[in-house]
Parts: structure tokens; sequence; C-alpha cells
């Protein structure tokens, strides 16, 4: 199979996974951890190797590395393999995603701002979603009538500093994410609410529904509810790792241990709040966004640039929510009428708000 991000916290876990299952692993995609590249070359010998910057092919140790967004594009429309997992960072996903749909690969998606900005262009046919809601609210599935879906949110790396200290919280508090080990810009993501956002999207274009919503359970041992026209609700209960959801967008089917069960008593308890819109200011925009599933692209290219900002230490974090909120005001008549679309509007919207 074909690993776009491997060096990253999706990609370790899908190494993880393929070594447990004997997988082939004929392209790896990386950016600057060469190091950590360098390692997963020696173990799974791939047959190519793509990287972000033309300056670091000399540290490479392989024979067949190129550079760049068109070489990740060559490198899935030139493979023999029938699995593309794309879990790259942000919109550099989308190109990859369009074109293993394209090359007709089974698509393990964990790049979900690939849906949040053009899931209307999408085919969903061969994908599945590698988040762990998402996974959660796949697995409840059943033919029984649903009524509607909840996902749940830690509620991120701030949910219990008090509101007025937010303006001064440091890049390393916003980076220390309370239950998931995961990538920068998700991690921020969390931070704000906005990840919940766009899980909301995702679901909307995964699960054909507008009926979907989502509360704080601050441990993340709930991933996902469904509730049942009978009034019935049933919940996904996982340990936190991203190898379950990563197991069965890869093997479709699992039935060895990927995880251990939960320890409900070790547990103890759960508690389950509302999200907050002081503390999450995107939150007041989740009916708007659920109505108009063409904010996603708004909103994501705003983002982009202010948790770029923000990680670059340009401004501060409350500052990320401002501009998000100020694009989605300004920019909610903007859409795109085909996939050209998408990426002039993104454009437009990044060069308004810096880069
Ligand atoms: N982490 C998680 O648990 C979850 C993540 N997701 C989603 O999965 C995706 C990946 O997240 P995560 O793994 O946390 O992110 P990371 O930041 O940990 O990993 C991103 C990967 O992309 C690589 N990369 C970045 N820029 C480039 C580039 N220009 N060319 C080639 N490779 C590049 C990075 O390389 P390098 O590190 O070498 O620079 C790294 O391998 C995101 O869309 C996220 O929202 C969804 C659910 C859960
Ligand atoms: C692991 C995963 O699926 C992430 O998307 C996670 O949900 C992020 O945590 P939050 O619930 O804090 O957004
Ligand atoms: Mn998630």
């Amino acid at each position: 199979m074909i690993i776009l991000g491997s060096t990253g916290s999706i990609g370790v876990n899908t190494l993880i996974v393929a070594k447990k299952y004997g997988l082939d692993i004929e392209v790896l995609v990386a950016g600057k951890n060469i190091e950590l590249l360098n390692s997963q070359i020696k173990e799974f010998k791939p047959k190519k190797v793509v990287i972000s910057s033309k300056e670091d092919l000399h540290k490479v140790n392989h024979t067949n590395v190129r550079y760049g967004e068109d070489a990740i594009l060559e490198a899935i429309e030139n493979s023999s393999s029938n699995i593309v997992v794309n879990a790259l960072v942000g919109f550099l996903g989308l190109k990859p995603t369009l074109k293993a749909i394209e090359c007709k690969k089974k698509l393990c998606l964990a790049n979900k701002e690939s849906l949040v900005v053009a899931g209307k262009f999408i085919d969903k046919t061969n994908l599945r979603a590698i988040d762990s809601e998402h996974f959660g609210l796949w697995y409840l599935l059943n033919d029984k009538k649903i009524s509607s879906m909840t996902i749940t949110a830690s509620g991120g790396s701030f949910r219990d500093y008090p509101l007025e200290t937010l303006k001064n919280v440091s890049i390393k508090e916003a980076l220390n994410h309370p239950n998931w080990e995961m990538g920068d810009k998700i991690t921020i993501d969390s931070a704000t609410m906005t990840n919940k956002i766009f899980e909301l999207i995702e679901a909307a274009w995964l699960f054909d529904t507008k009926n979907i919503d989502a509360i704080i359970e601050p441990k993340s041992i709930i991933h996902a509810l469904i509730n049942f026209k009978d009034g019935s609700s049933t919940a996904h209960i996982a340990g936190v790792s991203m190898q379950l959801p990563i197991a069965y967008a890869i093997m479709d089917k699992i039935e060895d241990e990927i995880l251990k069960q939960v320890d409900l008593l070790g547990i103890g308890s759960l508690e389950f709040k509302t999200i907050d819109e002081n503390r999450y200011p995107i939150w007041s925009k989740k009916s708007e966004v659920l109505e108009n599933l063409d904010l996603g692209l708004i909103l994501n290219a705003s983002n982009e640039v202010a948790v770029s900002k923000f990680l670059s230490g340009k401004i501060g974090f409350l500052d990320i929510s401002k501009i998000n909120l100020d694009a989605i005001d300004r920019f909610s008549n903007l859409k795109a009428q085909n996939i050209d679309d998408v990426f002039l509007i993104n454009k437009e919207i990044r060069g308004y708000y810096g880069y």
C-alpha cells in the first residue's frame, strides 16, 4: 500500500497495523522528519519514497526518492497497490485524495480536510474514513431507523482553564492535548473546537445527514453514539488509539484483538457536557455550517492560516477563533461550482488572511 504522511501520528500507527498484518508497503511519503523516515525505509523497504523538500533529498537512504506535490501524485498514479492511506495534514491532502479516487484505489482517509473542503465533489464509494468518531458511527450502524447521531469531543487542551486566561496561553500549552497524541495542527483544532466542526461536516458527507451533533466526553472513551427512532441509544466505546479505526479502514474485516477492551471499572465514571460557545466561539456557527456545508472550504482556509500564524508565534490563541469567525461572516456567499473553484477559493481566502 501507499502511506502519505508516514512519519506523522496516523502514519506511524498505520505502519504498526501494516506490520501486524504483514502488508507490503510500496510507497512512503513524508515531510521533514528524515530521521524517522530513514528508519521506516530500513524496516519496511518501500519501492519508492517522496518527501516535501529538494534540499533533504540527499539525506534519504533510498535510491528512488523524489520530492514535492507532483511526485506524490505520480507515485499514486504509477503504483500497483490498491490501498492509499492519506494521512497528510490540511488542504495539501486534497489533490492526493482526488488522484487516489481517479486511480480507483481504496482510499483510507485520515485527511478529513479533503471532505471538509470538497465533500460534494468527492466520490465516497471506495472511501474509508480514519477518524475515531466516524469509525464509531460506522461501527454502530445497523438497519434500524435512526433519529440522530452524536459524536464526542474531549474539550481539548484548555477545557479546564479559566476563560480569562485563554488570551495568554502558550503554544506549548495549546499542544498539550488531554487524551490523544496527534500532530500539531489537529491538536490546535481540537483546542478551538474547529476539529469538531470539521467532524460534523465530515459526518454530514459520509452519512448523508444533518442530524448530527457533538457533546464533550472528557475521557475520549465513548467516541460516538447513535440515537434510534425507537428511543434506544448505542455508544461506541474503545481505547484511546487510532489503530482500531486504521485497521478496519485497511483490512475491512477484523477478527483479532487490536486494542485491549476498555476497563470500565478502572474508568469509574463518565461525564458529559455541552460545548460552550464562550470557550469555543466557533461553536456559535455550528447550525450555519451544517445548513451550508460550503462553509467548510472557507473555514478550512482561514483556519490553516490562523493555526500556522499561532504556531509561529505571530498571533494569540484567541485570534484563531476571531479570524475564523470573520472568514465565515465575510465569505459566506462563496460557493464552489466545481473542483477548480475549490482551489481558487482556497487561494483567495488564504491570500486575504496573509498567506
Ligand atoms: N492524529 C490523529 O489521531 C488523527 C488525525 N486525523 C487527521 O489525519 C491527518 C494527519 O494527522 P496527524 O497524523 O495527526 O498529523 P501529523 O502532523 O502528525 O502528520 C502529518 C504527516 O504529513 C507529512 N507532511 C507534512 N507536510 C508534507 C508535505 N508537504 N509533503 C509530504 N508530507 C508532508 C508529515 O511529515 P513530517 O512529519 O516528516 O514533516 C507527517 O508525516 C490530519 O488531517 C488530521 O486531521 C484524524 C483523526 C485522528
Ligand atoms: C483521534 C481523533 O479522532 C481526533 O479527531 C480527536 O477526536 C481529537 O480530539 P478532540 O475530541 O479533542 O477533537
Ligand atoms: Mn476525530
